[in-house]
């Protein structure tokens, strides 16, 4: 099963051989339990353990491997961040895909060698979504050929860019580009920050770290501004888009090519967004065969809680989305690479495919993900709320991918744009030129739903009962959008007062993928036990996200009552025939007690005695009585007693 999780034989290999050589290096261990530690303490920690990395990675890793890399990474640093968190995830990417071949040769040896280090500074404190609008400005000064980088006002400040605030020295800054009073908006440059020798910041730079956050906080998210700060014109990366000397500029071969470094993270993060929800189901799952509490049958013993319906419903359908989301992601990062080098060639034409496809994604499982990790949180009781559990902690970070790369509600919006313009093909007849992912639009479906009705039929009813809903309401939110416009309303206007039924749109078409992703790999599978397994997963996923849907198929009667009943009478039926399997469909994952950094979720299952070792351990009970009673509660008793 990890094979079919990591994506081959070999890759399960490798991260366990990987587990198994950090196991055997204490140096890389967290020298206390990270939530007993202070942001600084977890900063400096990381910061320590992040430069041994940088001396022994080639003796754990092959580091050229971004999935041994990201590996490393959460078994050693964790998901709470580190130094050069953006580094790798955009500041590298950035260079590889914006930078023209003497700039990549000038600065990604550098960057890989970790001689520097970079992030993405793109949002400011006044816009984040609305690119265009980004007041931070790069005007070239044709004397000197260089541009002047320069933060207006306060609204300006870079705020948020990843590792900004205290450990880059270098960022790829998005800027709007003026050349000759020309405006030809926002473009990434190369910029250095700070001094290479003393790290402290240029003159022209005000640079800092923004506070504490909801999680996440290794992390130093950071402010930045310029004053009329000046970089070389051959700081634009310069591989799509180009200024010559005399402020010719040359643009590029599609107009958002820049955004690459944002598509890179929404196609990357879903697997991410997987490996977080599978950690949290792991630490709960796990909890829940060890936790006894009440009795089903009076005569018997207290049972397990996993045995109760309510606790397998609550974790059995996320368990089901975990393996989904990475299935699909997997798929999202083989079509990234591909259109990647398709468009470093010059050929542009997949781009729009695959903004539609990874905006949709990118919102759907990072919502969901968020809902399965709250859930096993509660699924754990009183102890899934302490930070032993670790589970909130996981819930912090994950959330963070709601807004980040791209705010949910506006992702989904984009995605909405695509199929508008698929939904006007099929109108206009012309559903032949329709994109494969959307080629179900001008599909002819039956007038009902077969769910129930066809023997051994698979998956494909479900399926094609996913395609009517999402189809349907895809025409249903552009219908009421040509009509307003049809009305007179002003193409803007229309758009915001559909919205929300365009968003559902979205939500179901990208729904659909994700059924269609799982079905796809459960077909590819020889492995008879391992299909088996998989195929009980998969009934319980279609019949669940059918049933979260329902109200789709109802109103046009495609499902019927009856049908509506079988659905749930399969969902009932699947979370029986998975219990057996549930801790083992976790334990399949192969996380590691040091990745996972749950005391509730040990392999080891001694919940009780790792909880209270926990809790002696707290800095709080290192003496009997702390200050804050000697200084303040003990007066204030000894006052009331007179
Ligand atoms: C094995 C694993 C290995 C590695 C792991 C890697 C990753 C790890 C996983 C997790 C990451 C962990 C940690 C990272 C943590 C944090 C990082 C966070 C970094 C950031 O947040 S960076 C800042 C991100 N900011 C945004 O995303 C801003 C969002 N806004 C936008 O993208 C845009 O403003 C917009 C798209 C909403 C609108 O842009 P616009 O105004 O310029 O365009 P229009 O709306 O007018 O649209 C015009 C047209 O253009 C099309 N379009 C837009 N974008 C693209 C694109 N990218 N590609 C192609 N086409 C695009 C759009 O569809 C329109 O087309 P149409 O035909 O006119 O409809
Ligand atoms: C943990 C974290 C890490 C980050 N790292 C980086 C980084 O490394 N580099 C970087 O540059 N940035 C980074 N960011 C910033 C992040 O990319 C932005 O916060 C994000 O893009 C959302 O933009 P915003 O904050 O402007 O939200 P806003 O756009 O202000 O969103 C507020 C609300 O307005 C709504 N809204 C906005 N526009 C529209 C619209 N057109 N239609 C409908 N509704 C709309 C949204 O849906 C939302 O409900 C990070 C953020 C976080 C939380």
């Amino acid at each position: 099963m990890a094979a079919q999780i990591w994506g081959s034989e070999k890759r399960a290999r490798r991260r366990r051989e990987i587990s198994a050589k950090i196991a055997q290096m204490p140096e890389l261990h967290d020298s206390k339990p990270l939530p007993f530690m202070t942001r600084e303490e977890k900063i400096m920690e990381s910061a320590r353990k992040l430069t041994i990395l940088t001396e022994k990675m080639g003796q754990i890793i092959d580091p050229t491997d971004p999935a041994e890399l990201y590996h490393l990474n959460n078994e050693v640093l964790g998901l709470e961040g580190n130094p050069m968190a953006l580094h790798g995830v955009m500041f590298i990417p950035a260079l590889s895909a914006q930078a023209s071949d003497e700039q990549q040769a000038k600065w990604l040896p550098r960057a890989l060698r970790r001689e520097i280090i970079g992030t993405y500074a793109q949002t400011e404190l006044g816009h984040g979504t609305n690119l265009q609008n980004l007041e931070t400005t790069a005007t070239y000064d044709l004397a000197t050929q260089e541009f002047v980088l320069h933060t207006p006002q306060i609204t300006a400040l870079k705020w948020w860019p990843g590792n900004l605030g205290k450990s880059s020295n270098y960022a790829v800054v998005v800027a709007h580009m003026i050349i000759k009073a020309k405006n030809y908006g926002p473009h990434p440059f190369m910029v250095q920050l700070r001094d290479e020798k003393t790290h402290e910041p240029l003159p022209g730079i005000t640079i800092g770290d923004i506070g504490p956050k909801m999680a996440y906080n290794i992390v130093d998210n950071g402010f930045l501004g310029f004053n009329k700060y000046r970089i070389p014109r051959t700081n634009l990366l310069m591989r799509h888009t180009k200024v010559e000397a005399d402020g010719t500029y040359i643009k590029p071969p599609h107009a958002k090519i820049n955004y690459s470094a944002m598509v890179h993270v929404r196609a990357y993060m879903l697997t991410g967004q997987a490996i977080m929800l599978a950690s949290a189901l792991n630490i709960a799952t796990r909890y829940s065969s060890v936790r006894r509490q009440g009795q089903i049958d009076k005569s018997q013993p207290e049972v397990k809680v996993l045995e109760y319906q309510t606790q397998q419903h609550r974790l059995f359908p996320s368990i089901a989305r975990a393996y989904a989301f990475q299935f699909a992601g997997a798929e999202t990062v083989k079509l990234y690479e591909h259109v990647l080098k398709e468009m470093k060639s010059g050929n542009v034409s997949l781009m729009a495919d695959l903004h539609a496809l990874t905006s949709g994604l990118k919102s759907v499982v990072t919502y969901q993900t968020g809902e399965g990790i709250e859930q096993a949180r509660m699924a754990c009781g009183g102890h899934g709320y302490s930070m032993a559990s670790y589970i909130s902690e996981i819930y912090g970070v994950a959330i963070g991918g709601c807004t980040y790369e791209g705010e949910n509600m506006v992702m989904l919006l984009q995605l909405a744009r695509y199929l508008v313009k698929s939904a006007a093909l099929v109108k206009s007849g012309q559903s032949s030129k329709l994109g494969p992912l959307v080629a179900y639009l001008g599909v002819k479906s039956e007038p009902t739903s077969l769910i129930d009705r066809i023997p051994n039929s698979g998956f494909t009813e479900y399926v094609k009962t996913f395609q009517h809903v999402s189809k349907r309401q895809t025409l249903k939110a552009a219908d009421m959008f040509f009509g307003l416009m049809e009305k007179g309303e002003k193409r803007e206007i229309a758009w915001n007062k559909c919205s929300v039924e365009l968003n559902r749109a979205s939500r179901l078409h990208t729904r659909l993928f994700i059924v269609e992703a799982f079905v796809r790999r459960v077909n590819e599978i020889a492995d008879i036990r391992i299909k088996e397994a998989l195929t009980d997963l998969l009934h319980l996923h279609v019949n669940y996200e059918l049933l979260d849907i329902a109200s789709y198929a109802l109103e046009d009667g495609f499902l019927s009552a009856s049908q509506l009943d079988y659905i749930r009478d399969q969902v009932y039926l699947y979370l029986g025939k998975i219990r057996p399997n549930a801790v083992s469909l976790l334990d399949s994952w192969e996380f590691s007690d040091i990745e996972l950094r749950s005391v509730l979720g040990r392999r080891d299952g001694n919940v009780y005695e790792n909880l209270f070792k926990w809790a002696k351990s707290s800095p709080l009970n290192k003496t009997d009585v702390l200050s804050s009673v000697t200084q303040y509660l003990k007066p204030m008793m000894e006052k009331a007693r007179l």
